[in-house]
């Protein structure tokens, strides 16, 4: 069995497969005691590890305790590249992108080659473009919704208010609903321009990602869910490397 792991800044998101065929899955947290819940008993049956993360060094080094922990088979962790299978990267710093960032493009490019936006509303959302040719023409990094809620409250002395998952966009009444609907005002301009920008690039996909996915494919981004799409990258990667 295979494991897959794909830790971000919040949850850490884990896949086992088997023969091609994923056998089980979960989400944890990484500064918990045990990061893959539901993953112990499996553990004696793990024959490769596999790791994309963009969490700090301490607690990546963390992880990798915990799963050597876990099993014999080292961890093996997995980072940004300048180039696989077609798929260029736009950055001339290619170790500086986020690994989940590669690991998702490089998953989106294996089955949609007409071109494809690749949007990762997780901690930070995140949004990349590639072209029918493979090439990175480069992405944006924004806010995520927790994280504008969380500076809201935390810079601003009166702004009081309680975060909610709302997805009216109107001119807000109340504190609460200027800020939960200002919010959603925002990812509501954000992907009228993502939208607006695939056309303009001529990309014929939008595949959608991370923790809150749902809300934005809620507010109107027409696009394709793919919560696994790190996951599935990765996959792909280490396989590769492995044949
Ligand atoms: N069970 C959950 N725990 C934490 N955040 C969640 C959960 N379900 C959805 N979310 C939303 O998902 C976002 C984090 O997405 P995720 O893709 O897991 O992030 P990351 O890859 O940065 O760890 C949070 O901002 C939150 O709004
Ligand atoms: C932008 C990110 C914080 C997104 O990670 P996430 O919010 O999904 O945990 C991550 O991809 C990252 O740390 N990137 C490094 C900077 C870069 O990609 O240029
Ligand atoms: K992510």
């Amino acid at each position: 069995m295979k494991l897959y792991v794909d830790a971000g800044n919040t949850r850490l998101k884990w896949c086992l497969e088997e023969a091609g065929e994923t056998v089980a899955s979960g989400a944890g947290v990484l500064d918990e005691e045990n990061p893959l819940p539901g993953i112990a008993g499996f553990a004696s049956r793990i024959s490769r590890i596999a790791v994309s993360t963009v969490a700090s060094e301490e607690k990546r080094e963390r992880l990798l305790g915990y799963l050597a922990g876990l099993s014999n088979v080292p961890a093996r962790c997995y980072w940004s590249e300048p180039e696989r299978g077609g798929l260029q990267n736009a950055y001339s710093d290619y170790d500086r992108m986020g690994a989940d960032r590669w690991h998702a493009m490089y998953g989106a490019w294996i089955g949609h080659k007409q071109g494809f936006v690749v949007v990762d509303a997780g901690s930070a959302v995140t949004v990349d473009f590639v072209d029918q040719y493979g090439r990175h023409l480069g992405g944006y990094i924004l806010p995520g919704l927790q994280m504008m809620f969380r500076s809201l409250k935390t810079d601003a002395a009166r702004i009081g208010f309680d975060p909610g998952q709302v997805l009216e966009t109107g001119p807000g009444k109340s504190t609460g609903e200027c800020v939960n609907h200002g919010v959603a005002w925002l990812s509501d301009a954000m992907i009228v321009r993502i939208l607006w920008d695939a056309q303009a690039f001529g990309l014929a996909d939008v595949l959608v990602t991370g923790g809150d996915a749902d809300r934005l494919i809620g507010l109107g981004l027409s696009g394709i869910h793919r919560p696994d799409l790190v996951l599935a990258g990765l996959r792909a990667i280490a396989d590769e490397e492995a044949s």
